[in-house]
């Protein structure tokens, strides 16, 4: 432990904010609960005007915005203008983990929280970025999930709030590196969406990750659940929509089908190209959201060659036929003149198709090891401290003098997915 730093317990770390109203903490708070050495680090974090971290001596902490808490073991506390941020408690493993006192009416508000939350952490650090988002930092854990935002008050979060008409909040976590666009391949059924897809996993296994999605139709024989889709029911599915699982989901031939936004996310962790298999409602519902996807769409060379395809395919019964064959009509239309696809791709021949849609993505050569994630993965330590200098959030452990710079400038994207485009690197020993 260095000299001038004391031993730190992030987990009594309160962030104050800088965008405070005057009613926050004043300069007196700083100097009271700086965990750093005494003014020298108050002087640096007010010429960076950035938010500093405290330390109660007790549990019991004041605020010069009137409010007095008594903070569980392994909280923090974040102030933004009127509204106090208590984030953590690990006593209650069902607990939501947030609460938030409003200065205004006095209360302390249970929030509707949305998004995928951390597994139960212990220690954590907190630093408020801006008034939408306080960033979390878990303490020894291994830096790929370490980084989670909190949105306070993101456009999402505030689209929320008007519509569940209560107080939201939702967690992102922070994802290392920026994975390439997702592909969204649509087109009628027995078109080859499927082949070609299966065609692009088999050359470049590392290179692409498929989205499973859910479906309330029957499985197939052979196909597998969470390997083919997530076979669910009608009202699960419908539930799991209200509560705003899904990125998209539209009726197709009878039965519902939805990407969940987990199911993206989990190809993006692992580093890898997603791709959409999704009818055209659905890919015009993701190019309404914030997907940045590449749109390709599928034709058949004819529509007698799509009904024999989908015949010679053997997996659905004549009715079902019947009904599939009737919806590719419209699909083929609006596939074709809706502006919606970036490509159109005839899949006449199959090799030359695949070739085609191997040049639209940019794969020239049949080389896996064009994406590979360029990351390390390190611990971060049990007790470290956090400031921030533009867009770059400095973590000082005071053990081993190793700094940990966690870089936000590209960062992009946010709940309901990942938040990504993080560089996280150390520098010293
Ligand atoms: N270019 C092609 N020439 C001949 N047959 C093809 C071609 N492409 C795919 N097929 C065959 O057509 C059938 C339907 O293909 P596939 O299952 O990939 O369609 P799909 O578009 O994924 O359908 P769905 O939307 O119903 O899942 C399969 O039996 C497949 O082997
Ligand atoms: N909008 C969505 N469409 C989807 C999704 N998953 C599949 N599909 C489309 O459904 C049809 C039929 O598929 P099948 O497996 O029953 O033959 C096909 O056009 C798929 O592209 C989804 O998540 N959302």
């Amino acid at each position: 432990m260095s000299p001038s730093q004391p031993s730190l317990s992030p987990s009594l770390a309160v962030a104050v904010s800088p965008l405070s109203t005057p009613a926050a903490a004043s300069t007196s708070d700083y100097i009271k609960f700086c965990p750093f050495s005494g003014l020298k680090s108050v002087e640096n974090l007010a010429l960076m005007g950035e938010a500093p971290a405290f330390l109660a001596d007790d549990l019991h902490t004041s605020f010069s915005n009137g409010l007095h808490l008594k903070l569980d073991e392994f909280e923090t506390a974040t102030v933004i203008g009127n509204k106090t941020y208590v984030i953590g408690g690990i006593n209650d493993p069902t607990s939501t983990g947030v609460r938030i006192f409003n200065k205004s009416t006095g209360n302390w508000v249970i929030p509707t929280i949305l998004g995928t939350k951390p597994k139960a952490f212990k220690g954590h650090s907190t630093i408020l970025l801006n008034k939408e988002r306080i960033l979390i930092i878990k303490t020894n854990s291994k830096s790929n999930d370490s980084i989670w935002f909190f949105e306070v008050d993101t456009q999402f979060v505030q689209d929320q709030t008007k519509k569940f008409e209560t107080e939201v909040v939702a967690w992102s976590k922070g994802v290392i590196g920026d994975a390439e666009r997702p592909i969204v391949i649509s087109g009628p059924s027995g078109v080859g969406k499927g082949t070609l897809i299966n065609m692009l996993m088999k050359e470049f296994p590392s290179m692409f990750g498929f989205s499973v999605s859910h479906t309330t139709r029957a499985p197939r024989e052979k196909e597998e659940n969470g390997v083919h889709y997530h076979f669910t029911n009608r009202s699960v599915m419908e539930e799991e929509i209200k509560a705003g699982k899904f990125l998209e989901f539209a009726a197709v031939h009878g039965n519902l089908y939805g990407t969940s936004v987990e199911a993206v996310e989990v190809v993006a962790d692992a580093g890898k190209r997603c791709i959409l298999d999704i009818d055209v409602q659905g890919a015009r519902s993701v190019r309404a959201s914030s997907l940045e996807a590449i749109f390709v769409f599928i034709c058949p060379p004819s529509f007698e060659e799509l009904e024999k395809r989908l015949r010679a395919r053997g997996t659905e019964t004549e009715e079902q036929i019947q009904k599939r064959l009737r919806n590719a009509k419209a699909e083929l239309e609006q596939g074709k003149s809706s502006g919606l696809f970036d490509h159109i791709l005839v899949n006449d021949d199959l090799e030359a198709c695949y070739d085609r849609l191997k040049k639209i993505l940019g794969l020239d050569g049949s080389s896996d090891a064009t994406l590979k994630m360029q990351t390390e993965v390190f611990d971060l330590p049990m007790d470290f401290s956090l400031s921030k200098i533009n867009e770059k959030i400095l973590i000082n452990s005071g053990i081993d003098e190793r700094r940990i710079v966690l870089d936000l400038f590209s960062m992009k994207g946010g709940a309901p997915g990942r938040t990504r485009g993080l560089c996280m690197y150390t520098t010293g020993n």
